[in-house]
């Protein structure tokens, strides 16, 4: 096992690098550092460069004989997909688009792919399961969902083997408290909150309490992130393994709302969050809660993180001892 992982300087693709360290034969990180952080990649090989940068593509699936890529590296985040879709179009679509075809080129027949809950839009059943229908509400839903449709083409016609996992919200931090979620800037509602308890921010604002839940508030289905990078690990042993195309949701099953989100975290810091309720965020589905019996049927992946207050400890413990994220070393 060669595995390129592209994108794995983030958030998830550097936790799920933890992991694949100690079951591949060689990681080689490939990532431009536009949201990523070099600290955060540990003795893997790493090599900085763009998707769309062909010429470095093919030079280091060749010098690193690599035989499988994990792809993480895409634009993900909802609310800015919504406002800037060529962005998101040239990253996600054209940026994916041509790794696939480097990796044809070059004879390398399997990927894992980070695809996202947002596939579905709003959905008419929950838990969601994977033949859910997809109507995406947002452009960068939209984006993911072309690279599944994409992916299945080529697996048709072309022989490529890939697993697309969808991940709900993806949250927490390695229990070792050395890497964690650091986004510049962060949008996302756990690291908000808890940058909020370290007085990083006046509070936090709730993005629409007019929503058809029990609190009015959005519902999601919060992950941790070595519960995900462990089924990245499953995923590539089952293509080597000769599994087929598949496509897997992975989330805990349960859903909580914007404000127990916040009472959790209030719960765990010991400490009281301003809160300021302000209008919907564009693009955002009221519920979003995954069904994840597949994955634990085919892969027997069980998560490990399944309390929402164990989940946020393990997130505090990486912000409270890293208050400004990963030290900035020049490196963007
Ligand atoms: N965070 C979540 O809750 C969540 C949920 C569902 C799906 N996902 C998907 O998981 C993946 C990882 O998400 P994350 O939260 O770790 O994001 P992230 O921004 O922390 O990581 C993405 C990494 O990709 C790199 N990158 C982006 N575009 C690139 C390009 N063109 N060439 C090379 N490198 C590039 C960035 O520098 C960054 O290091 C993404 O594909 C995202 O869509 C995330
Ligand atoms: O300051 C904030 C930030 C977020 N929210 C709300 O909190 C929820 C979670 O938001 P966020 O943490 O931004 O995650 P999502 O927008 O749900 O998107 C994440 O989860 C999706 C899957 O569900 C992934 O596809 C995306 O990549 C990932 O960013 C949403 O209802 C937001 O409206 C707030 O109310 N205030």
């Amino acid at each position: 096992m060669n595995i390129l992982v592209t994108g794995g300087a983030g958030y998830i693709g550097s936790h799920t690098v933890r992991l694949l360290e100690k079951k591949a034969d060689r990681v080689v990180v490939y990532d431009n550092l536009v949201k990523g952080h070099r600290q955060a990649v540990g003795k893997s090989v790493f090599v900085q460069g763009d998707l769309l940068d062909s010429g470095k593509l093919i030079d280091t699936i060749q010098r690193y004989a690599i035989s499988s890529v994990v792809h993480f590296a895409a634009a993900s985040l909802v609310g800015e997909s919504m406002g800037k879709p060529r962005d998101y179009y040239r990253n996600n679509v054209q940026g994916t688009l041509n790794l696939l075809d480097v990796m044809l080129d070059n004879k390398v027949g399997k990927l894992v792919f980070s695809s996202t809950a947002a596939v579905y839009g709003e959905p008419e059943i929950t838990p969601i399961t994977e033949d859910a229908a997809k109507n995406p509400t947002n452009v960068y839903g939209r984006t993911k969902l072309a690279m599944e449709n994409a992916m299945d083409d080529y697996s048709r016609a072309y022989g490529l083997k890939y697993i697309a996992l969808r991940y709900f919200n993806a949250c927490g931090a390695d229990p070792a408290g050395d890497i964690g979620e650091d986004h510049e800037p962060e949008t996302h509602l756990v690291p908000l909150v808890l940058r909020a308890c370290l007085g990083k921010s006046d509070g936090i604002k709730i993005f629409g309490d007019d929503y058809p839940t029990q609190d009015g508030t959005c519902i999601r289905d919060y992950i941790h992130v070595t519960d995900l990078a462990q089924a990245h690990g499953l995923a590539l042993e089952a293509l080597y393994g000769g599994h087929g195309s598949d496509v897997y949701n992975l989330g805990n099953g349960s859903g909580f709302s914007v404000k127990e989100i916040i009472e959790a975290a209030e719960t765990v810091t010991g400490i009281k969050i301003r809160q300021e309720v302000i209008a919907r965020r564009a693009g955002d589905p009221a519920v979003l809660v995954a069904g994840a019996a597949k994955i634990k049927r085919d892969m027997n992946w069980q998560p490990q993180y399944t309390d929402i207050k164990e989940i946020i400890a393990t997130a505090w413990r990486w912000h409270r001892a890293n208050p400004d994220g990963f030290p900035r070393l020049g490196d963007r």
